[in-house]
């Protein structure tokens, strides 16, 4: 379906009758991303897929400020009062799991507990910001001079995702038509809006986030363990689940232990809670 907040066609999918599960994609990608998941996670939650402003079939608008978290957070909670729902768990990889974590941190009667998968609180540091900044702008510049195809062909082949090199071509080749699908000036667009640093830092925030929290990461990205086990200092409830022999994109590389997270360990984490 789309709803429309602020003029923003949003594409929404929702599935199932159990407790809210919103669940927000990363970078580069959109809702197809919980397609492998969706039939059985909809068994146990209401899953609410949503493609994120400048990424799949919701609205790419040219003015950036439509993509600040600020921005795009807002319109997450008009989604949510569109469809009826009060309260809602989150589960957000990378980008997504940035988003998550700033959604919750601002609309805390609206979150019920988080699932960040490879997710990052943003950067403390001042200097590591512009450069950040910097670095993210020469990229959208990038995607917006040379095309979604050239910036594609970079993108799959960071050192973050070498550990993707021998996942099954139908895998990988999935990933890659999800990418090459989006707009060029969506891509930019949310760099420059809600990039790792364009995005505040929420790092003082965490503690004031009093429900579960449970954080899932590949144990090949060392970066993101790091990171996951800075915010477990932070939170007041959470755990980290550390996922052997994969890397970034946990869902992408091991989907099975993915789907059992998901369903089953958060399922009784928030239950015993
Ligand atoms: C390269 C870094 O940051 C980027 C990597 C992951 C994030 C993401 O959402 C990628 C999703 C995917 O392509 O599978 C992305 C983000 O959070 O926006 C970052 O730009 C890094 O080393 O931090």
């Amino acid at each position: 379906m789309i709803i429309n907040v602020h003029g923003i066609d949003y594409a929404v999918e929702v599935k199932g009758e159990g407790d809210p599960l919103l669940l927000l994609h990363g970078f580069t990608g959109s809702k197809k991303t919980w397609a492998p998941f969706t039939s059985q996670w909809s068994k146990r939650y209401k899953t609410i897929a949503i493609d994120i402003i400048g990424h799949g079939e919701t609205a790419s608008p040219e003015d950036v400020a439509y993509y600040s978290m600020e921005s795009v957070a807002r319109s997450l909670n008009e989604i949510l009062q569109t469809l009826g729902i009060e309260q809602t768990h989150l589960l957000g990889y990378s980008m997504g799991g940035r988003l998550a974590l700033y959604f919750a941190l601002h609309y805390p009667r609206v979150v019920m507990n988080l699932i960040l998968e490879s997710a990052s609180p943003g950067l403390t540091s001042p200097v590591e910001r512009n450069t950040r900044i910097e670095n993210d702008h020469r990229l959208a510049e990038r995607i917006i001079s040379e095309g979604v195809g050239a910036f594609v062909a970079y993108w799959e082949k960071i050192p973050l995702f070498a550990t993707q090199e021998n996942l099954p071509e139908h895998v990988t080749s999935a990933i890659r038509k999800e990418r090459l699908d989006q707009k060029a000036i969506g891509l930019a667009n949310s760099l420059r809006g809600m990039g790792t640093g364009q995005q505040p830092s929420l790092w003082e925030a965490l503690p004031t986030f009093r429900h579960s929290v449970l954080m899932v990461v590949g144990a090949r990205d060392q970066k993101f363990v790091n990171i996951a086990e800075r915010m477990k200092q932070c939170f007041e409830k959470s755990k980290i689940i550390v996922v052997p022999h994969v890397g970034h994109a946990v869902h992408v590389e091991d989907s099975i232990k993915f789907a059992k997270i998901v369903y089953e360990d958060f399922y009784h984490m928030i239950e015993n809670h």
